[in-house]
């Protein structure tokens, strides 16, 4: 059962304000675009990676696959301008005999191989998964500054990636989605919209997006309390 992961690392980190793309900033001294890679490398299930680039970083992306020995990266493709687009041109490059394929976000560094399995298990079983997390805040809808509803928090997650799915039902979802017009900041949401259900996988909140720069800070101090724990 051939199974791929997409990698979509060709935003550009207007949030975290740096003067590099945030993908390309190190955590613990290697890119954080490497660091992603190199995890879903390790994930025995995962038989292929295509990373999703801008194209102006093509050029450096080789580098870094020969300089960090990155393995299992079948192919390299552009962006597009919102990470929908970048998803949809990375599905044009799956292999044909793919079965599932998950979609992951470059900015998520700290996703663990055993999260990756987990989700792609559940898509095996179900046909669409996501890793989420329960929020822990309380969530309010707000209009114009006034608090219009209180969400009822025990229903209420916090979306991560990857996400796995079905290949025919993510390339199905994508290509309606297009065709309509319809646009969602996640794979699932389109998969859901398209009609297909998705399950639901309890990740982990150390998979955090890095956004904004006290996420970095975030993501350093776990990466290095991670890496200790390992040595001992
Ligand atoms: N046109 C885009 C936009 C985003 N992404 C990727 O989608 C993931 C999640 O997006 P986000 O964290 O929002 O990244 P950016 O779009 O780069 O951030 P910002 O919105 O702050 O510019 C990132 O790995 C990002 O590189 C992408 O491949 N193509
Ligand atoms: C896909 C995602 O990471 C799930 O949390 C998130 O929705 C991406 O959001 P963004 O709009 O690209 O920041």
């Amino acid at each position: 059962m051939q199974t791929e992961v997409i990698v979509v690392a060709a935003g550009s980190g207007t949030r975290m304000g740096s003067a590099m793309k945030k993908q390309y900033l190190p955590l613990d001294g290697a890119p954080i675009l490497v660091r992603t890679l190199q995890t879903l490398a390790a994930c025995p299930t995962v038989h292929r990676i295509v990373l999703v680039v801008a194209s102006e970083d093509v050029p450096y992306i080789t580098e870094l696959i020969e300089a960090y020995y990155l393995s299992k990266i079948g192919d390299v493709v552009a962006g597009g301008r919102e990470r929908q687009d970048s998803v949809r041109n990375g599905i044009a490059a799956l292999l044909h005999d793919t079965e599932f394929v998950a979609v992951h976000d470059a900015a998520r560094p700290l996703v663990t191989p055993e999260e990756v399995e987990a989700v792609l298990t559940a898509a095996k079983m179900f046909g669409a998964a996501t890793l989420g997390v329960k929020v822990k805040d309380t969530i309010k809808r707000v209009d114009q500054g006034q608090v219009r509803e209180t969400l009822q928090r025990s229903d209420l997650w916090a979306v991560h990636t990857p996400q796995a799915f079905r290949c025919e039902w993510l390339a199905e979802a994508h290509m309606r989605a297009w065709e309509a017009g319809y646009t969602g900041t996640d794979d699932a949401s389109l998969v859901e919209w398209a009609g297909y259900p998705v399950s639901m996988v309890e990740g982990l909140y150390s998979n955090l997006k890095v956004t904004t720069p006290e996420d970095l800070v975030i993501a350093e101090a776990l990466w290095r309390a991670r890496k200790e724990i390992d040595i001992q």
